[in-house]
């Protein structure tokens, strides 16, 4: 993974008790502690940004794009960047979040990867794309509004060329609940051990709990196969973390 040049300052947003929690949101509280946070909350998250740069790097298909959907501080753009070999391959990382699009305008300013990679502010529910062989929303899809799910998904898959492939990486919901339950406290050991407390813990699932809307991995496959994904496979998973690709048919 790309290490951040900037050492991340620690996240302690939650760490104080809140008399009203407000809804979670990208902004620059969030940018200042982002490496820090996803680091200490997503299981596995840096593994998942080696192998997507790995796995973008088998499907990258000359004189296409490569998009990052939600691109955060770019960590996906340039792990593609580091491990791509194929020539005239131009990465596209986009997010609404004009905090985030600032901040990661200078870490990609700062490596020097041959493939360029471009960072542009957009609603990627309506950001027109281009021709692309990979696409990647890693820990996005689940910031969408579900009713725009469906026709983001079948837009990604219009995009890409034959034999190209979409990578999300989410947190999913378990379809049983004691199944999920425990799963749930499995991550939140994850975190404790990663030193967070009790109170921010749960200020945070306060703050996510409108805006994150979690998916079923059984209703993202179905969606996909649906819009006419030809096959949908997990390649990693961590408790609730899940990381899985479609490939759009020749
Ligand atoms: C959890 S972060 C993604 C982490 C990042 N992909 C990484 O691997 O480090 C979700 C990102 O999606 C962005 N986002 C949420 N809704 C969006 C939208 N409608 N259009 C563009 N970006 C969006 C947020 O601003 C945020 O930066
Ligand atoms: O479930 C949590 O507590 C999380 O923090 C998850 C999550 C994510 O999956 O995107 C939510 C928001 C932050 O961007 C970092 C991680």
């Amino acid at each position: 993974m790309p290490e951040f040049k900037n050492k991340a300052s620690p996240d302690t947003i939650y760490q104080k008790p809140q008399t009203k929690v407000d809804d979670f949101s990208f902004n620059h509280q969030v940018v200042d502690v982002f490496p820090d946070m996803i680091e200490r909350s997503v299981p596995g998250y840096a593994n998942i940004i080696d192998g997507v740069g790995r796995l973008a790097a088998k499907f990258a298909v000359p004189n296409t794009l490569i998009y990052d959907l939600g691109c955060s501080l770019g960590a996906v753009s340039l792990s593609i960047a580091k491990h791509n070999r194929q020539p005239n391959v131009q990465i596209v990382g986009v997010d609404n979040s004009s905090a985030m699009v600032e901040r990661c305008q200078r870490h990609v300013d700062s490596y020097n990867y041959e493939s360029p990679i471009s960072i542009t502010e957009a609603d990627i529910v309506d950001f027109k794309l281009d021709k692309s062989s990979v696409i990647v929303m890693n820990f996005t899809l689940q910031f969408i509004k579900p009713k725009f799910r469906d026709a983001l998904m079948a837009k990604l898959f219009d995009a890409l060329v034959p034999g190209g492939i979409l990578i999300l990486s989410e947190k999913i919901k378990l379809g049983h609940a004691e199944m999920d339950s425990a799963i749930i406290d499995l991550h939140h050991d994850f975190k404790r051990e990663n030193g967070y407390s009790n109170l921010e813990i749960s200020q945070k699932r306060t703050a996510l709990e409108n805006v994150m809307i979690l998916d079923e991995y059984s209703s993202h496959e179905k969606r996909l196969l649906t819009i006419g994904f030809e096959a949908v496979s997990i390649w990693y998973q961590q408790f609730n973390f899940v990381s899985f690709f479609a490939i759009k048919g020749q």
